[in-house]
């Protein structure tokens, strides 16, 4: 056996040199080292100085998160982006050095990133910083995984490189990023709050209603959206720390663009991946809870019979079920919903289970399945094309999925709803609503006041 000294990072700087000198073209590297534990939130804020560029996402389900700080790869797509998206990954990846012991999903070089809800739609106003889809390799990816802590460089070496500055710019970093101290810093206050058009949102909830009792839709989701403005800017951090210490049931997510970062609570998930196995989850129709356990139950109780929010729910696993088979086989979903309580509502929840197909990715089920009926409608088609001729707002990413994926087929997107993007001193909430033949605008337009609440609630740094 040969005895080596030489620690993996210069292994791997040794290598990528080599091959950036004799190609003359940028490699990348990725080392995964396990660490002590850090504060994500602390590491988030000082991940600042790598840019404005981070993301976090923490699981609903495990002790799972992960915090980027720094850009060291995009893939980018405006057209046939699943594919595209696919195909960028991959040339990395193959290119890639890698050095990753630890095979606990989520850890080691992941991409992280979006799709936007309608590829189709023109991004004229708030999304101007999320055109199209995007995803980020980030130079420094602290990872959370059932309380072991792991911390994944991904750095880019160029013909021109030396190890040595290489080495020193890595542990520089290093020190601020995993320093574990923040200054703290006073959340902004909301200056006022304004809801876009609510009356004409009722309008054409109506006229949806109207539509689909002529048979031209069976289902439409329509959204709404609500301004925030502050007399600051938000600390992100601080927002995301209260979505995780409130919405327990959630995904917490955050992508930040530029001086734009969309961040929201979701209870949806799209779809997750472990290996072959493969989860999905349908979540539609919505109720309050209750002040009382017996009241809530009650209302869980008349909610799992409700005719109209079956139906929207029915309509969901239909979809799901029938969507999943072209990427999986062994698609099991049971018969019935049960009921997905979150901090101040509940909703019909029907768990999805099935096996990915081999030569399959997590990409394929994530193309198939969005948007489903929970935020687009059925038929698709006639539901997009009714969203996209008289909701009055730019979804964005909206609703769209938002996720990661590794280099050893695992990843899980969920559904960017309970979301809203924060742009300077101005937030901008998105609530949407499953309308089919027996809504009311009113009861519907309550509804997206549950679904409001939230993210009103993180911002004002409030417990609801
Ligand atoms: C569109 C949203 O929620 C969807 C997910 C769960 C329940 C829904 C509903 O009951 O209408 C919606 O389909 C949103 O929160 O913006
Ligand atoms: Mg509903």
């Amino acid at each position: 056996m040969i005895e080596t000294t030489q620690k993996p990072l210069d292994i791997l700087i040794d290598k990528a040199m080599k091959t950036a000198k004799n190609q003359q073209i940028e490699q990348i590297i990725s080392l995964t080292e396990k660490i002590n534990d850090v504060d994500p939130f602390t590491f988030f804020d000082q991940a600042k100085v790598l840019g404005d560029n981070r993301f976090f996402w923490s699981s609903a389900t495990d002790d799972f998160y992960l915090v980027g700080a720094g850009e060291a790869y995009t893939l980018q797509a405006n057209t046939n982006a699943y594919y595209q998206i696919e195909q960028q990954w991959k040339h990395v990846l193959d290119r890639a050095f890698i050095h990753n012991s630890y095979r606990q999903p989520g850890t080691g070089f992941v991409a992280f990133g979006g799709f936007p809800f309608d590829p189709t739609e023109s991004l004229s106003q708030v999304w101007d910083d999320f055109d199209g889809s995007h995803f980020r390799i980030p130079s420094y990816l602290l990872a959370r995984h059932n309380g072991e802590f792991f911390l994944t460089m991904n750095i880019v070496v160029s013909p021109q490189d030396k190890k040595a500055d290489l080495l020193e710019q890595i542990e520089q970093q290093k020190v601020i990023l995993l320093s574990n101290t923040a200054a703290i810093q006073a959340q902004a206050k909301i200056a006022f709050t304004e809801e876009v058009y609510p009356m004409e949102w009722k309008e054409t909830v109506k006229k949806a209603t109207e539509e689909i009792k002529q048979g031209k839709a069976a289902k439409i989701v329509l959204a709404r959206a609500m301004n925030l403005h502050f007399d600051s800017l938000p600390v992100i951090q601080s927002v995301l720390k209260e979505l995780m210490r409130v919405q327990t049931r959630s995904f917490i997510f955050a992508y930040e663009q530029g001086d734009s970062c969309f961040i929201g609570a979701t209870p949806e998930r799209l779809v997750r991946v472990e290996q072959e196995q493969v989860f999905s989850a349908c979540l539609a129709g919505t109720a309050p809870r209750g002040k009382t356990t017996g009241e809530d139950q009650h209302i869980a109780d008349h909610l799992l019979h409700d005719r109209k929010n079956r139906e929207e729910h029915d309509y969901v696993v239909e979809m799901i079920e029938h969507a999943l088979t072209d990427a999986c086989e062994s698609v099991y979903v049971p018969d019935q919903p049960v009921i997905y309580p979150l901090k101040n509502l509940q909703h019909l929840y029907t768990p999805v289970t099935a096996k990915l197909k081999k030569d399959y990715s997590i990409l394929d089920i994530v193309k198939n399945l969005h948007p489903t009926p929970a935020l687009g409608g059925l038929p698709r088609e006639a539901s997009l094309s009714f969203i996209r001729s008289f909701e009055a707002l730019e979804r964005g990413w909206y609703g769209a999925p938002i996720g990661w994926f590794d280099a050893n087929q695992n990843g899980e997107f969920g559904v960017a709803i309970r979301s809203g993007l924060l742009k300077g001193k101005t937030a901008t909430l998105f609530a949407g609503c499953g309308v089919v033949k027996d809504s009311d605008p009113d009861a519907e337009y309550q509804e997206t006041v549950m679904k409001f609440a939230p993210m009103r609630s993180a911002l004002r740094g409030e417990n609801t």
